[in-house]
């Protein structure tokens, strides 16, 4: 286990809690997609850590491009806008794309890039969450297909998530102390 850095108020999700839930993933999409050559779109920055991994457990043939979208810039709450700083280089038309993001929380990233990605039709679109926010009294307005693991209410960093571009590295997930944001 990772030395605990001075700003996490505890572990949410340990190292070897992620190779569990990756290696899980992994074996649903290489059961789903068993015969398909899915295009897996890592919606950045956040994902790209989770996507790195999720890859290398998927055993089907499969290629990967970039989305970069932002809504949080260096808060704690989305700015309820979704602003797209890199589109995809490959055309999805026809293509299985499989979304990979690291977490949902309000939902509004993602059913903002599925509600784009349906208009550029692809075959099929799913999508692959690490981490799904439980928000009490909110019905997010995507289901992903693939969940990772449910986190509690509170801002998380760790495993790609950053509060203000920081604490992407660390290797696990965990609570960032209110001190450091408020
Ligand atoms: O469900 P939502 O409320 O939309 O939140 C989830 C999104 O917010 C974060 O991205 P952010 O805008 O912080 O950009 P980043 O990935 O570059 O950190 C996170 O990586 C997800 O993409
Ligand atoms: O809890 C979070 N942490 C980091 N980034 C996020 N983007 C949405 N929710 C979160
Ligand atoms: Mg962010």
């Amino acid at each position: 286990m990772a030395e605990l850095h001075k700003d996490i108020e505890r572990v949410v999700l340990t190292e070897d809690e992620i190779k569990e839930i990756i290696a899980r993933l992994g074996d649903q999409i290489n059961h789903d997609y068993a015969d398909k050559n899915p295009l897996i779109v890592a919606v950045l920055r956040g994902a790209f850590v989770f996507t790195a991994d999720l890859m290398r457990a998927i055993k089907v043939p499969c290629a990967v491009d970039f989305m970069a979208v932002s809504s949080y810039g260096d808060g704690v709450k989305s700015s309820g806008v979704v602003r797209i700083v890199k589109d995809l280089d490959t055309k999805i038309e026809g293509r299985d794309v499989l979304i990979a993001e690291d977490i949902l929380d309000s939902g509004l990233t993602l059913s903002y890039l599925v509600d784009l990605f349906k208009g550029r039709r692809p075959r099929s679109i799913r999508i692959c969450a690490f981490a799904v926010k439980d928000i009490p009294n909110h019905t997010a307005a995507v289901v992903p297909d693939y969940v990772g693991t449910h986190v509690p209410d509170e801002f998380i960093v760790g495993y790609g998530l950053d509060y203000a571009e920081r604490y992407r590295n660390l290797p696990y997930v965990g609570v960032l102390k209110s001190e450091v944001y408020s």
